[in-house]
C-alpha cells in the first residue's frame, strides 16, 4: 500500500547507481559563432568609407560602444549589422567549436546546452540561431538551445561564455562561470578562482572532468 509520501530522486543528484549528470551551457556568439569577425566583415563591407576596429585592438564586450567612442553615430551603423537578416546565420564557427560541443555532448552523465542571448529586435535573430544550430550541429541538437537574455536563472553546473560580466535577476547563479577568450576580454586578467579557456583547443575536457570530481565529491 502506498504511503502516500513520494520517493523520488532529484535527477541531478548523486545515487548509489552512479554519479550525478554534469550540466554544461555553452553560449554561442564568441564562443560557438564568430560574431565578431562575422561584424567586422560586414560592417567593412556596409560603410567602407566609416572608421573601423581591428579585432587585435577591440576593447570591452559591447562593440556598439566601442565603435560610438570611435565616433559619435557609429553606435547604430554597427547595431545596423547585427539587426540585418542573415547576419546571425552567416556567421562562421569559431574554430573547433563544431567538433567540441559534438564530442562534449557525446561523454557519458553530460547535458550540454546552447545557451545564447537574443537581441531584441527579434525579426532575424532568434530564427536564425535556430537555422544556425541545425545547419551546423545537427538538428537533434535543437532540443538543446536555450535562448535567454538572463542567464543566472538558468540551473546548470558550468557556463562557458566570453562575456565577463554575466548578471541577471539571480545574485547566486549555480553555475561555474568558464571565460571562453575573446578579441574582447583577452586582456582581462581573471582572479583565482575564476577559470578560462583560452580556445576549443583548450583543456575543456579537464575542466568538465575537476567540476565533476568537484560535484561528486560534494554531494557524497
Ligand atoms: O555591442 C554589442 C555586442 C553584442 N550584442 C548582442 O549581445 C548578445 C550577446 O549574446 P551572448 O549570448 O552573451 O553571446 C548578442 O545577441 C549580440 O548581438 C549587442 O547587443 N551589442
Ligand atoms: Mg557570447
Amino acid at each position: 500500500m502506498s504511503s502516500g509520501l513520494r520517493h523520488c530522486t532529484p535527477r541531478n543528484s548523486a545515487t548509489a547507481s552512479g554519479p550525478r549528470r554534469l550540466r554544461v551551457l555553452v553560449d554561442m556568439d564568441g564562443v560557438l559563432a564568430d560574431f565578431e569577425g562575422g561584424f567586422l566583415k560586414k560592417y567593412r563591407s556596409r560603410y567602407p568609407s566609416e572608421p573601423y576596429i581591428e579585432l587585435e585592438d577591440r576593447r570591452g564586450f559591447w562593440v556598439s560602444e566601442q565603435y560610438e567612442n570611435l565616433k559619435p553615430g557609429l553606435r547604430e551603423k554597427a547595431i545596423s549589422i547585427w539587426e540585418a537578416k542573415n547576419f546571425f546565420l552567416d556567421l562562421d564557427p569559431i574554430e573547433g567549436a563544431v567538433e567540441a560541443v559534438k564530442e562534449m555532448s557525446k561523454l557519458t552523465n553530460t547535458d550540454v546546452f546552447i545557451c545564447t542571448s537574443p537581441i531584441k529586435r527579434y525579426q532575424y535573430c532568434p530564427y536564425e540561431k535556430y537555422a544556425w544550430v541545425d545547419k551546423h550541429l545537427g538538428h537533434e541538437f535543437l532540443e538543446q538551445i536555450v535562448l535567454t537574455r538572463d542567464k543566472t536563472v538558468v540551473s546548470a553546473d558550468l557556463l562557458i561564455d566570453d562575456r565577463p560580466d554575466i548578471n541577471g535577476a539571480e545574485p547566486n547563479p549555480t553555475w561555474e562561470h568558464i571565460l571562453f577568450t575573446a578579441c574582447h576580454n583577452k586582456h582581462l586578467l581573471l582572479t583565482p578562482p575564476s577559470r578560462c579557456l583560452l580556445s576549443w583547443k583548450d583543456d575543456w575536457k579537464g575542466i568538465l572532468d575537476s567540476k565533476r570530481s568537484q560535484l561528486n565529491s560534494t554531494h557524497q
